[in-house]
Order: C-alpha cells, then sequence, then structure tokens
C-alpha cells in the first residue's frame, strides 16, 4: 500500500493565521466581495446571475482540467440540452448541474453542507454511483514529469473520519473564530489534502468553495468563482499547495487564496454591472418601440439564456408557441437577438451578453 506523505492536521491548523500579511489581503478581499454582494442585489431576477455565472464557471472549472470547450459549443448545449453534445460540453454542463445541485441542497438544508450534498455532487459531475475512494492506489503526479509529488490518506476508515471531521468545521461556525474567508482557505486546502473521491476532486473542491461563502453569508448567491484565477495561477497554486505538506506554508497559501477572492470580485463585479446595464438599456429600448410586446419576463427570458429558443420564453411567460414564436421574430428585427438556425430549430442569441460574457474573460486572462 502507499504511505501517505503528510500527516492532515485537524482544523484550524495549530499555527498563527491572522499576521498583518493575511489581515491586509483579508481586508481587500473582503470589501471586493461586500461590493459585489451588493451589486449582485440589484440585478432584477437574481436567477439570472445564478443561471449565466453558472455557466461561465463550468467552463472555466473544466479548464483547469483541460476540458475544453467554445462559447458557443456551451451555449448551443445549453440551448438543446436533447442534442447529444461532445463530450467536453457534456462534461461541463454536468459540472454546472452539480453546481446547482449544490446550491439547492443549501437551500434545502437552510445553508448547511453536508458530506451527502459532496458526494452527490460527485456523482452528478462524475456520473457515477460510488462516493468517497474505497481503495488505495491514488497518487498525486507532476503533469509534465510524472513524479509522484503527494499521496493523500489511502485508508477507507481515515478518509471518512477526515471528512467527517472537515463537515463539522464547515457547518459548526462555532469551531473557530477565524473570518470565514480564511475558513475557506483552510476548508479547500484541506478537501484537496484528502482527495476524497477517486476523480473532480479539484472541481468539487472548487464548488465547495463558493458553496461556504453563501453559507456563511458573504454572498446571498453563488455568484464568485475562484476557477479562472486557479487556472491563470495553476503553477502557484500546485506550488503553494504543496509547500504547506512540505513546510508548512499556512500564510502563503492564505493568502493567495484571498487575492484571487479580491481579484475575482472585482472581475465580477464589472460583469456583474455590465449585465445591469445592458438590461436596462434593452428595457427602455423595448418600452419605447416595442411596448405591447415588452414585459419583465421577456427581458429575464434574454438574460437568463444567452442563447434562448421559443420553448423557453413560452415557457417562462406562459403563452402559446405562436405568440412566444412572434415575440423572438419581432426581437430579432429590432435587433434585441441575433436569429439562428440548428438544423430544424430556430435559437436566438443575445449577442450583446455573449459579448460582455467573452470580454470578461478575456481580459481577465490578458488575452
Ligand atoms: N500536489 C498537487 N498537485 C496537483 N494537484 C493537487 C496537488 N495537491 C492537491 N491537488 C488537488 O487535486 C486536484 C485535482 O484532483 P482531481 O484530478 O481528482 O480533480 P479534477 O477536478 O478531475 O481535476 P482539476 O482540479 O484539474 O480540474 C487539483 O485541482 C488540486 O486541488
Amino acid at each position: 500500500m502507499l504511505k501517505p506523505t503528510y500527516k492532515l492536521p485537524t482544523m484550524p491548523p495549530d499555527v498563527t493565521l491572522e499576521t498583518v500579511a493575511v489581515l491586509k489581503a483579508l481586508n481587500r478581499a473582503s470589501r471586493a466581495l461586500a461590493d459585489l454582494k451588493g451589486h449582485a442585489k440589484t440585478i432584477p431576477n437574481q436567477g439570472i446571475l445564478i443561471d449565466t455565472l453558472a455557466l461561465q464557471e463550468a467552463k472555466a472549472s473544466s479548464e483547469v482540467e483541460n476540458i475544453v470547450t467554445t462559447q458557443d459549443e456551451l451555449f448551443q448545449a445549453d440551448v438543446f440540452p436533447d442534442e447529444p453534445p461532445s463530450p467536453a460540453a457534456k462534461e461541463v454542463a454536468r459540472y454546472r448541474d452539480a453546481l446547482r445541485l449544490g446550491h439547492s441542497r443549501l437551500q434545502e438544508t437552510g445553508g448547511l453542507i453536508p458530506n451527502s450534498t459532496l458526494i452527490d455532487m460527485f456523482r452528478l459531475l462524475k456520473d457515477r454511483s460510488d462516493g468517497f475512494r474505497a481503495t488505495p492506489g491514488t497518487a498525486l503526479k507532476n503533469e509534465r514529469s510524472g513524479e509522484v509529488v503527494f499521496v493523500p490518506p489511502q485508508d477507507p476508515n481515515e478518509i471518512v473520519a477526515l471528512m467527517t471531521a472537515l463537515e463539522r468545521f464547515i457547518n459548526d461556525d462555532e469551531m473557530s473564530s477565524l473570518d470565514p474567508l480564511i475558513k475557506m482557505a483552510l476548508i479547500h486546502h484541506q478537501f484537496e489534502s484528502i482527495h476524497p473521491f477517486p476523480d473532480g476532486n479539484g472541481r468539487i473542491g472548487r464548488i465547495l468553495n463558493v458553496l461556504y461563502l453563501t453559507r456563511t453569508g458573504l454572498l446571498d448567491i453563488p455568484v464568485l468563482y475562484l476557477s479562472r484565477h486557479i487556472t491563470r495561477h495553476k503553477a502557484d497554486y500546485y506550488r503553494l499547495l504543496q509547500a504547506v505538506r512540505d513546510d508548512g506554508a499556512w500564510e502563503d497559501w492564505v493568502i493567495f487564496m484571498l487575492d484571487g477572492v479580491a481579484e475575482t470580485a472585482a472581475t465580477t463585479l464589472r460583469l456583474v454591472e455590465g449585465i445591469g446595464d445592458q438590461m436596462r438599456a434593452a428595457k427602455h429600448r423595448m418600452r419605447a418601440e416595442l411596448p405591447k410586446l415588452y414585459s419583465q419576463e421577456l427581458l429575464n427570458n434574454l438574460f437568463r439564456h444567452p442563447y434562448t429558443r421559443i420553448d423557453y420564453v413560452l415557457n417562462d411567460l406562459t403563452v402559446a408557441r405562436q405568440t412566444a414564436a412572434r415575440y423572438l421574430d419581432t426581437l430579432a428585427e429590432h435587433g434585441f437577438v441575433e436569429k439562428h438556425r440548428a438544423g430544424k430549430n430556430n435559437y436566438y442569441v443575445n449577442t450583446g451578453l455573449v459579448q460582455l460574457l467573452m470580454t470578461v474573460s478575456e481580459e481577465e486572462l490578458n488575452i
């Protein structure tokens, strides 16, 4: 049996975490996050942000794992869920579904994240029926050299015991008075070190981050996703994860995560503001040019689905198919959406929104 290379600490680790450098980074992150939380409230229908950003996050998070889809492919898979998507688009869609499942469980449990939620998200993401690792043999290797860098716990009973302790730390706020943002960094590290699942640990760990921020009230809805930050700084991310295990470098790790929160909150804020501006502009123009057609539900539909279709409009507005088709065709004639055809189906693209979603991610990636 492989010999684990790191003795996992109990949470929180017995080290000084509230150093001056950490508190400075915490201050910056907390302010940026509070700003984002405030602005997210101004979007009329919160489902718009949840759905749109979840799809963006699904794409970014899957890219960490080298599952790459184009924006178009992703939106196509979203607008035609019954068509067979590419394997990559399918896996990205499953990530989005796992994220949604996590969020709805959070609401159902009154704000808890039990291990059963993590296991169900894993099952959905990987389309499997098992759960925590039951057989030894897992070792993390350097992607390039193939050298083993870390051997996580191997004994299934130990994995369950560690995950039970982590579950308590996640859900019992009284266990530590540290700021929830610092706790999020600790939880992510501990989760990745336990590496409880046979696969998908990076992705489930990244969903856990945003669920935790929502659970602790730092966000009202899941809108802050660190995956892009992690992809951009992947080498640092792996190095710092490992430096905690090798040298106890918790401070650097926590600062890395806090900086990620600050940067990502600022970028997401720009995106949320952009969505808000576009919605207001579309609302004014639609009311002026198409007063008989305008409704808040129709506007919400165009922003909830960057690619929309007749069925979505007829469901959201409870109108007849012909009416929904007429609405979308009229909107296309007036330049609110672009009409496209895929096989026998039409779909309608909110090009302004798609452009915005792409620009923000490209800017952030410095493309
Ligand atoms: N030393 C390490 N090198 C690489 N990854 C590590 C290391 N230690 C922990 N990890 C974690 O393992 C995750 C990868 O685990 P796994 O392959 O099960 O998940 P995934 O979701 O399929 O992958 P990815 O994170 O690449 O999307 C990384 O995201 C990282 O958080």
